[in-house]
């Protein structure tokens, strides 16, 4: 076991499992909060976790539980990887069996909607703390559950802190990267989910290389501006949680948000797109509160309004494409400007 450090994770999906399973097999010893008994039990008596993560093999310093205490009493670092429509909940559970040391990072890519907080800002809201960290990047859990190179970002603002985070999780197959902008790094996060919605889309009508690139290329942009009108650091959108998890989400089968997307280009609707998947797409409730706050900054977001129009106003994807392709002419790489409405 790696010196006494306890770390502990809260949720059992497939997400929370990849990072409890990185520390493990590092050689920490993690408590793993889930709230299925079923899934407790299975795993201590399979080492499986067969619902989220099926044929991944857990390590024994996995220690699985239904017990809140018991997981985060203790423990140096808490990961939070709640869907972002429990997280509040779930975080304003752990505060009686938390300390003034502790480091909780959200692992979760969502934005809740009445207040537009993102998920660290709950963790202040609800524990009063500032010890509080982001782990975001390019990192579908399935493709870490085989062991694929992948790399991923830690930002707070205290060094120290992301310093930590890179030992417990950094290894010959993951490797982790600091940032000391937590704001640009959770909102990438966040706002790429509803361009792999798009993208599903696009795949699923067969749409060539050049639109993919298109988009692609179009939602950097996008969702930089955006991030930008909010306080965020433009190149954070540069590096692997802007970027580089963009380019995951948007060509990968594996990401939920994609498949979502994909289902609706078959010709599925909403609901029954996203009771399939049986997992989190985050993209869907980010895509509104996204839609509704572009509106009230005034930020242009074309690929997010046509989206949006897609799945709950009625609209074709062709009358969306078409108002794309023959909108005002304008300049290729302005989305950084404060005031750009390209
Ligand atoms: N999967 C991935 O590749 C990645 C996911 N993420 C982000 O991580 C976050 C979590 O995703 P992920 O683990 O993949 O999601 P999953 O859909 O795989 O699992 C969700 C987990 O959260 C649990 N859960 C849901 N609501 C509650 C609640 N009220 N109380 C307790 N537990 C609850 C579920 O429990 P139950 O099974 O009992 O319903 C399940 O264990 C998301 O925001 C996602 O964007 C980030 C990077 C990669
Ligand atoms: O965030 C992810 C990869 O980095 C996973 O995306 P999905 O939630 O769309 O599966």
């Amino acid at each position: 076991m790696t010196e006494s450090v306890k770390i502990a994770v809260l949720g059992g999906g497939s997400f929370g499992t990849a990072v409890a399973n990185i520390a493990a097999e590092n050689g920490y010893q993690v408590s793993q909060w889930m709230r299925s008994k079923a899934a407790v039990q299975e795993i201590k008596s399979t080492r499986l976790n067969s619902r989220y993560m099926p044929g991944y093999q857990l390590s024994l310093n996995l220690l699985p539980t239904t017990d809140l205490a018991e997981a985060v009493t203790g423990a140096s670092i808490v990961f939070v990887s709640i869907p972002s429509k429990s997280f509040r909940d779930v975080v304003a559970r752990i505060k009686p069996f938390t300390n003034a040391e502790q480091i909780f990072v959200s692992t979760t890519k969502g934005i809740e909607g009445e207040s537009f907080k993102l998920m660290s800002e709950i963790i202040q809201d609800e524990l009063s703390t500032d010890n509080v960290g982001v782990l975001s990047g390019p990192n579908l859990a399935k493709e870490i559950a085989k062991r694929h190179l992948t790399a991923s970002v830690i930002a707070s603002t205290n060094d120290e802190h992301c310093q930590l985070v890179q030992k417990v999780l950094g290894n010959d197959y993951f490797r982790v990267y600091a940032s000391n902008d937590t704001y640009g790094v959770e909102l990438g996060g966040a706002l790429k989910n509803i361009y792999a919605i798009i993208s599903g889309l696009a795949a699923a009508l067969g749409l060539g290389e050049n639109t993919k690139s298109m988009l692609i290329t179009r939602s950097l942009a996008e969702m930089s501006r955006f991030a930008v009108q909010l306080g965020a650091n433009p190149m954070t959108f540069l590096g692997l949680s802007g970027v580089g998890d963009l380019i995951v989400t948007c060509m990968s089968p594996l990401s939920r948000n994609y498949r979502v997307g994909f289902a609706i280009g078959e010709g599925k609707n909403l609901e029954q797109a996203v009771d399939e998947l049986g997992e989190v797409a985050e993209g869907i409730n980010t895509l509104k509160i996204i839609r509704d706050k572009s509106i009230e900054m005034e930020v242009y977001m074309p690929l997010v309004t046509g989206l949006y129009k897609v799945l709950f106003e009625g609209a074709t994807v062709k009358e969306v494409a078409r108002g794309l392709m023959l909108g005002a002419h304008k300049q290729d790489v302005e989305f950084i400007l404060k005031d750009g409405t390209q």
